[in-house]
């Protein structure tokens, strides 16, 4: 199975919401990833198009997503939020909470689609580590792993399904090997996705041909947005539409067509990432990078008045990076102090980015989005306040 057929729609699955829309995107469906290190070539095939909820008018092109309207005559809200943040900050995985939270459960296509980038994630993960080890100079603890690293270094395969038998018995090996596992713990050295080890440790389950992601499996796995997606729920009498878009710098330029009547920003930003520079240029700095576009929104003038709900994200992550890469080499103004004060030190960069906005039109959340109950507890408070506001 491939992306490739995940062209079907939500109003084909019986039973399924409608509500779900990912509109087609204008590439491919899924494009090779340029190199190894980098799947962020792939886009995201077209798997839904849903039938439209009675009352809701929608169109279905990328730049033009399906809108609700913005008033109803039945005494519901519409509000409408958007989720920006740079590439691998987290958006997708907080409307992924916010549809468990909210009852939106995945489609067949989406998890079939989701199953399918499992897949790539794990050959990229181990492809990463194999690299790294060429790289750090680090030796295999069995000298014959280096074989067959050097196998999956040659291979090209996009690897969007099952594994072959060989295939599968050369990763399990590498992956246990005391060599790659001391890499893995330096992984914060290098780019890795952050669910590499769950992945790769979960290999025999996945590897099935009736395999079907959980909920968790699915939280974890890391597709890159292409285009628009959006998701429509009802909370507390009011109906919402949460757009997220991609955060590579390629789709931000698709950012500003979707900044007319927004009522809420959810911005992610990926604290854990101080150490690391930006896939797209190999050079700038990708703390850096989000805190300029966290300043860029919030002195958008189409935002003056809107509410930004700033996630600092991957708090878990960052705890377990501080003691191996101090923050105080990448970012000499921080004085050097625990884990908290690390942490008061990226929220008061935060702070500055956000600038002079008024203190009623912001708030800052320390997040874990893979989380499920911390983010429903945090979801719930943010859309209560959000209702607050609306009112
Ligand atoms: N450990 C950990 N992993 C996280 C956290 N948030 C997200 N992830 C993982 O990070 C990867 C990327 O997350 P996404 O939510 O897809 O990132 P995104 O911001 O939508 O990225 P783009 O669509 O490329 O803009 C996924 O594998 C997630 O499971 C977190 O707080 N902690
Ligand atoms: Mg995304």
């Amino acid at each position: 199975m491939g992306c490739n057929q995940s062209s079907s729609k939500v109003g084909d699955v019986p039973g399924k919401s409608p509500e779900i829309v990912e509109p087609p995107p204008p590439a491919p469906a899924v494009a090779p990833p340029q190199n190894a290190n980098n799947g962020n070539a792939l886009t995201v095939p077209p798997s839904t198009a849903p039938s439209p909820k009675p009352s809701l008018s929608r169109m279905s092109t990328p730049n033009h997503p399906p809108s609700i309207q913005a008033n109803s005559d039945d005494g519901y809200n519409n509000i409408r939020l958007l989720l920006l943040g740079s590439a691998e900050s987290g958006k997708t995985t907080l409307l992924q909470q916010v549809r468990l939270l909210y009852k939106q459960p995945f489609t067949e296509s989406e998890i079939f689609h989701r199953r399918a980038f499992i897949y790539f994630n794990i050959f990229k993960s181990i492809k990463s580590l194999v690299t790294a080890m060429n790289t750090f100079e680090q030796a295999y603890e069995d000298p014959i792993n280096a074989g067959r690293a050097q196998a999956i270094t040659e291979d090209y395969d996009r690897h969007m399904g099952m594994f072959a038998p060989e295939m599968v018995n050369r990763i399990k090996t590498i992956w246990k090997d005391k060599g790659i596992q001391k890499m893995y713990a330096r992984r914060s050295s290098f780019n890795l996705n952050d669910s590499a080890g769950y992945f790769l440790d979960n290999i025999d389950k996945i590897n099935q041909a009736n395999y079907m992601p959980n909920e968790k499996d699915l939280i974890m796995s890391y597709v890159p947005t292409v285009g628009v997606q959006n998701v429509i729920f009802t909370a507390n009498k009011n109906s919402f539409q949460l757009f997220d878009i991609g955060g590579q710098r390629i789709d931000r330029r698709k950012w500003a067509t979707q900044y007319d009547g927004i009522d809420a920003i959810f911005f992610c930003l990926a604290i854990s990432e101080y150490d690391q520079v930006m896939m797209e240029d190999l050079e700038t700095n990708r703390l850096d990078d989000a805190l300029q576009l966290l300043k860029k929104i919030s002195d958008e003038p189409k935002f003056e008045k809107t509410p930004i709900y700033l996630f600092l994200n991957e708090v878990d992550v960052f705890r377990e990076k501080l003691s191996e890469i101090p923050l105080e080499q990448f970012k000499p103004k921080f004085q050097g102090g625990n884990e908290e004060d690390a942490l008061e030190f990226i929220e008061s960069l935060a702070m500055e980015a956000l600038g002079s906005r008024e203190k009623n039109l912001y708030r800052v959340y320390r997040s874990i989005a893979i989380d499920t109950k911390m983010m429903s507890e945090m979801l719930t408070a943010v859309i209560k306040d959000i209702i607050k506001k609306k009112k």
